[in-house]
């Protein structure tokens, strides 16, 4: 069966509709359940094929191509661990641009010609650190006791507010600016906002989990997912679909292992969260390389 286009992003928007509602019916317990079968499930599985996107990416590849790729891979992830235990809150900043700029760009970059351009960049990064922070601030208390648990610092209120409108200010200028030549960024800027409306709603109703899973999951992996598929195989329908799930279940399965291993070797010093976060953290750093290489070519 083929997507259609909009039928993809009607059933992301109705979903998002459902998600903002439903925790009044569930239970918190129920809500986390839902929350992390979405972020362990989708929500890893489209970082899971990257080295076969950087494969595919590679006009010509060279011998031992896939060897190379998957050592630099499991380096970056490696070193960003260290720097994580070493400096945690400067980790934490870097972690918090690279994938404030990640977002901007899966949201936006089918509706920008010139990917390489300085200003696309910034566009992205602000576009992207406004829903993040969004989910931060409207989910204060929480993220304040993780980011403490994570780093050892206490970020305060007033600082996430003052970062959620640098971001909505950045975000404002750099959509004027790039609509003037980019005609379908321009036509988008009444449903854009309708969109931030609506995150807005489902992040104040709910809590940290909940919010950052419905956006992580609906808003973000499932649209990678299908330009993944529609770049590696042409189409995204079922049966790519599941090409894609075979070649990715290894790596799927070795970063939900790493992820378990993790858990439990921090299980008495740190909070759940705070390690779950930590890991995505890790493996966020070459998957935003493998991805701007993707949309570049695209
Ligand atoms: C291939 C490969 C692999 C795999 C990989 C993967 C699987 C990937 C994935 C990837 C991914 C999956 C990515 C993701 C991304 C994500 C993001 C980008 C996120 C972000 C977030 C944030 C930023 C957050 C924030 C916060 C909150 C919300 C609350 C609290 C506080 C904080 C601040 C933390 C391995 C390693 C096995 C091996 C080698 C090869």
């Amino acid at each position: 069966m083929k997507f259609n286009k909009s039928i993809f992003f009607k059933t992301i928007i109705a979903l998002t509709f459902i998600a903002l509602v439903l925790p009044v019916f569930l239970s918190q317990e129920v809500q986390y359940v839902i929350a992390f079968m979405g972020i362990f499930s989708f929500g890893i599985l489209h970082g899971s094929n990257d080295l076969f996107v950087i494969e595919k990416l590679n006009d010509k590849p060279k011998q031992n191509q896939f060897i190379r790729s998957l050592f630099i891979y499991l380096g970056v992830v490696l070193a960003f661990v260290v720097v994580f235990y070493v400096i945690p809150f400067i980790a934490l900043i870097a972690f918090v641009l690279i994938s404030g700029y990640h977002f901007g760009e899966q949201h936006f970059h089918h509706k920008i010609s010139n990917q390489a351009s300085a200003l696309a960049s910034l566009f992205y990064l602000s576009y992207g650190l406004l829903v993040l922070f969004l989910i931060l601030y409207f989910n204060s208390q929480e993220v304040i006791l993780i980011i403490q648990d994570m780093t050892g610092y206490l970020v305060s209120e007033s600082l996430l507010l003052y970062l959620l409108l640098s971001s909505l200010l950045g975000s404002l200028i750099f959509y004027v600016i790039l609509s003037k030549k980019n005609a379908a960024l321009k036509s988008s800027a009444l449903r854009d906002v309708l969109y931030l409306i609506l995150f807005s709603g489902l992040f104040y109703v709910s809590d940290v989990v909940w919010s950052f899973a419905v956006y992580f999951v609906l808003w973000h992996s499932l649209p990678s997912l299908k330009d993944q598929v529609n770049s590696l195989y042409g189409e995204f329908d079922f049966k790519n679909f599941f090409k894609y799930f075979k070649k990715a279940f290894p790596y799927w399965l070795a970063s939900i292992i790493g992820m378990g291993v993790v858990v439990w070797l921090f299980k008495d010093s740190k909070n759940f969260l705070s390690l779950v976060f930590a890991f995505i953290a890790a493996i966020t750093f070459p998957h935003v390389f493998v991805m701007r290489k993707l949309f570049g070519r695209d």
